[in-house]
């Protein structure tokens, strides 16, 4: 037992009888940023879906708190306070902005007190005020970056005590990339345990106060994020060894 936010034991999973994740042991404290970078194919997404209950580990428990949330399904999962910005963002092409935060918001429950910060549309605009200034627009109408705020503020709003983070900087210009790594940094200020995946190693070695290597599903590599900036050797070499997708 540890004091982590967000605590992985063992975790096994896969498609169709196929194993992807070995045994993952990986742990996030409260107000922390821990990555997980690795090739295409790693297995990035197959962790963040098996612990946002969109996936059924094989084996291997997710602790939330410290209460076992294994194989809850995803919309328990989300309300026991795990919120997933998924790959691709996935907003809704025909709802505007404002439709969006309306349906997302989901205040914890009264006397929940586990929840490191409270979310209200208005907050999530304070903090994202680019939203607000594009409230009536649809989400197709949105460029990338917008449509990545709009996929953030939609799990803040469930007042998460842990961000899933799905290569959220995927396909954004350099200066938005900037402003998506100092709002994790903001986020994690708040008390919320980020885990993000990326393929970057340079771009999560930024935000990072843990870091690990996944290479075909295992843990080949943990570092600090204080040891990885000051030095990416070990980083980049074990990503350099790991095979890449075909
Ligand atoms: N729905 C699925 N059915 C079968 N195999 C899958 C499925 N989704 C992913 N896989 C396989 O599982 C492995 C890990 O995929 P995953 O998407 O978790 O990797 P990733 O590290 O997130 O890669 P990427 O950066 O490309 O998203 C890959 O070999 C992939 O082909």
């Amino acid at each position: 037992m540890t004091d982590a936010m967000l605590e992985l034991t063992g975790l096994t999973a896969g498609y169709h009888g196929g194993t992807v994740l070995h045994g993952l042991d990986l742990a996030v404290s409260a107000g922390a940023v821990h990555a997980v970078v690795g090739h295409n194919g790693a297995g990035k997404t197959t962790l963040v879906h098996t612990v946002a209950g969109l996936m059924r580990p094989a084996s291997g428990t997710v602790r939330l708190g410290g209460r076992d949330v294994t194989g809850l399904p995803a919309h328990r999962i989300a309300r026991a306070g795990i919120g997933l910005v998924p790959q691709g963002r996935r907003v809704f092409a025909g709802l505007t902005v404002a439709e969006h935060l309306r349906l997302s918001h989901r205040p914890p429950r009264s006397g929940d007190r586990t929840r490191p910060s409270v979310w209200t549309p208005a907050r999530v605009l304070d903090l994202l005020p680019r939203l607000g200034e594009r409230r009536g627009h649809r989400g197709t109408h949105l460029s990338g970056g917008e449509q990545q705020m709009l996929a953030l503020a939609r799990a803040l709003l469930a007042s998460p005590s842990v961000l899933l983070l799905d290569e959220p900087t995927e396909g954004l210009a350099p200066t938005l990339v900037q402003q998506v790594y100092e709002l994790v940094g903001t986020l994690a200020g708040e008390g919320i345990a980020v885990l993000l995946v990326s393929p970057s190693p340079a771009q999560a070695v930024r935000c990072a106060d843990r870091l690990t290597v996944l290479t075909s599903g295992r843990a080949v590599l943990r570092l600090d994020g204080d040891e990885a900036r000051a030095d990416a050797t070990a980083l980049n070499a074990a990503l350099e060894l790991a095979p890449t997708a075909a």
